[in-house]
């Protein structure tokens, strides 16, 4: 079903929400099952999914007090580009799901927020036209396909748009099993397709009767048997930085620091390997290991001013909107990405000064009880 565009009422509401759990009330109001359950879900019995929210809200913080915050900086840098603070889009399949305008919305609100947004293999519109969007401020996640020539072509693709990073999703060799996709057949909806990788005619040739059409196709596309050793192959591909999306060890961690790579601390928003470590308690194992060698990043449960300033006290350079981005887009198109990231801004800054901090260089894990 296509969602349908956001009434002046519904424009309205969005622009009265305050935080962005009442977004996530309001997008969340305005899809269909199929398209709920794909994004919401989480593998299995969810416990990962809740413990990334969990652990952040149960984080406790140290602020101090009698400090000058009159003037409050949350600017931030990621590989070389300036984010006007430290929270960026994190990769997420069929934008088109929850806006006809679909990724395009999304880099466009990015963009207007000084944010950056990755761009997803499996995106509903064409690297060259969120490109376009993006106006700069774009990376592109890759799931390394069996067929290793169109991977290629994908990764020329993002170059040639204007890709400043290549995200490569390592945690995903499998899809985890959501099971409300595979009781209720996901179907991704006839009038979008996913052009990195298939038609829509191929695509039609997996629908299926039996379980999550997603979790079909996925299977039969992407590498099973890539390991370390391949990694070689992938850097021989590409000019552009490589971060590695789903690290969670120490272990993981300086493999991914010897092999050259950006590390981005993830479980995939609790969608693969139910009861793994939330992303909030892997990370201080992961930036310790990585010890200032690659920056590192996070996704994972965050909704609050107070989730960015735990992630940075913790090591985070900055932190990745999953799921709250695609409630955003829900709820009101680029409007109300841009709506979620600007109260998300607003509540850094505000941590900030409450925590006694003039900005995100002054952040280090004093600011957290031990
Ligand atoms: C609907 C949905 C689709 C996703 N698609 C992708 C994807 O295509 N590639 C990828 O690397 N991660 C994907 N992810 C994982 C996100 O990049 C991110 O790791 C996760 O959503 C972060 O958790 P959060 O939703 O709590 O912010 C997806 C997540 C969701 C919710
Ligand atoms: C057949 C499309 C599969 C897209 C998978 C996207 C993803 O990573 C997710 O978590 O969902």
């Amino acid at each position: 079903m296509t969602t349908p565009p956001p009434t002046a009422d519904d424009l309205q509401a969005l622009a009265e929400a305050v935080n962005l759990a009442e977004i996530e009330a309001l997008g969340r109001a305005r899809l269909d099952r199929n398209a709920l359950e794909y994004y919401a879900s989480g593998a299995n019995d969810g416990h990962t999914l809740r413990a990334n929210r969990e652990d952040l809200a149960t984080l406790r913080l140290r602020p101090r007090m009698l400090v000058d915050v009159s003037h409050i900086d949350t600017s931030a840098e990621v590989l070389g580009l300036p984010l006007d603070f430290p929270v960026g889009i994190a990769p997420s399949a069929f934008h088109g799901l929850a806006h006809a305008d679909a990724e395009r919305a999304t880099a466009r609100a990015a963009a207007a927020a000084g944010s950056v947004m990755t761009l997803s293999t499996f995106s509903n519109t064409p690297i060259e036209e969120v490109g376009q969007a993006a106006a700069g401020r774009l990376w592109f996640q890759l799931y390394l396909l069996r067929d290793r020539e169109l991977s290629r072509a994908v990764i020329a693709r993002a170059e040639a748009s204007g890709a400043r990073a290549l995200v490569f999703t390592v945690d995903a060799p499998y899809l985890g099993r959501r099971e409300a996709n595979e009781r209720h057949h996901f179907a991704l909806p006839p009038h979008l397709s996913a052009p990195h990788v298939v038609s829509r005619a191929e695509l039609a040739q997996v629908e299926t009767d039996t379980g999550s059409q997603l979790t079909h196709y996925f299977q039969n596309l992407v590498d099973k048997a890539f390991t370390w050793n391949d990694l070689g192959w992938l850097r021989a591909q590409t000019r552009l930085p490589i971060v590695l999306k789903g690290i969670l060890t120490a272990e993981d961690a300086e493999l991914a620091v010897q092999h050259g790579c950006h590390v981005w601390v993830s479980n995939h928003g609790g969608r693969q390997l139910d009861t793994a470590v939330s992303a909030v308690a892997a990370l201080p194992e992961v930036a310790d290991a990585v010890a200032g060698r690659a920056e590192v990043y996070l996704d994972g449960g965050v909704t609050r001013g107070t989730d960015v300033l735990k992630a940075v006290a913790l090591g985070a350079r900055a932190v990745f909107l999953g799921r709250a981005a695609l409630w955003g887009l829900a709820a009101g198109g680029e409007a109300g990405v841009r709506q979620t990231l600007e109260l998300l801004r607003a509540e850094v800054r505000l941590a900030l000064a409450l925590s006694g901090k003039q900005n995100l260089r002054q952040v280090g894990r004093d600011l957290l009880m031990r």
